[in-house]
């Protein structure tokens, strides 16, 4: 999907609004467990109720590596429904990949080719060549890690190198690389004071914002501070939408969750 697309989508569907598969089956509805394949089904529930109000759908890979070979099946399965079904979704492998040239081509290979999702977030340390392997593939987009939303974007993301904040530095550097217009960057609803600034620096990108809910940042400052002419935005939201009830209706009290902050976006793209 070309990031033309993906606001044309924003304005039809008014939202900016994407949803965080981050499946815990601790946290799932039990009744669910009895399903031969609970991480699928809880998905598939929440992607029913929920395709009309969003943009992107989110799954943080952790979640589905940690149950091993079933977790990395429901994976597949997720993925392939929402492709077949909503192909006018925008797809995040939340995955924070990156290593030596070779490596990164094989991450990319992963998740572009075989899993097809259209971006993948990826961390910047390892620098260029680690980064441009993900951008080489055409018609898919990059998401890197800039400042992000906990506590520890402290210890390295805003120390200073030559006057300017690494963050800083990883949006002017990465600018420059090889097919940078697959480039977007994550930034969290924890840093929208800095919103202002990242906007300065890169003034056409796409930002997913991941933060909003659970870990307390505010859409308010998030849109005042980081929209472009163009919005430019994905909000994030994943336990604050997904876990809003355990009970069987979860999927409905999910839809009701991402209807109020659709209905929140709705206005602000109003203003
Ligand atoms: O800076 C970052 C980068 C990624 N994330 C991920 O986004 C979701 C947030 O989940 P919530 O439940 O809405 O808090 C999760 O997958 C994180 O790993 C982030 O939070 N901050």
């Amino acid at each position: 999907m070309t990031t033309l697309q993906l606001t044309e989508q924003i304005l039809k569907k008014k939202s900016f609004l994407c949803i965080g598969l981050d499946v815990d089956l601790d946290k799932i509805p039990q009744h669910l467990l009895k399903d031969e394949d609970p991480i699928f089904a809880f998905n598939k529930a929440i992607i029913d109720t929920t395709h009309h109000l969003c943009v992107a759908y989110k799954p943080n890979i952790a979640f589905y590596e940690a149950y091993g070979i079933k977790g990395w099946k429901a994976l597949q399965k997720t993925i392939n429904y929402i492709n077949e079904n909503h192909p006018e979704i925008f797809t995040i492998a939340d995955a924070k990949r990156g290593d030596i040239g070779n490596t990164s081509k094989m991450y990319a290979k992963a998740f572009f080719e075989d899993l097809n999702f259209d971006s993948i977030t990826v961390a910047p340390y390892m620098g260029k060549d680690s980064v441009e392997p993900f951008l080489s593939f055409q018609g898919k987009h990059t998401i890197l890690l800039t400042l992000t939303s906990n506590p520890g974007a402290l210890d390295f993301q805003v120390q200073k190198i030559d006057q300017k904040a690494f963050y800083q530095q990883v949006l002017e550097i990465s600018k420059t690389w090889s097919n940078s217009g697959n480039l977007m960057y994550v930034v969290g609803a924890t840093q929208a004071e800095s919103l202002s600034e990242i906007r300065e620096i890169v003034p056409d990108s796409f930002l997913l914002i991941p933060g909003v809910g659970a870990q307390g940042g505010n859409l308010e400052d998030v849109w005042k501070y980081g929209k472009n002419s163009n919005v430019g935005l994905l909000v994030n939201s994943s336990r604050g939408i997904i876990y809003a009830s355990s009970d069987e209706n979860f999927a409905q009290a999910a839809k009701l969750k991402a209807k109020e902050l659709q209905q929140q976006m709705e206005e602000m793209l109003k203003t």
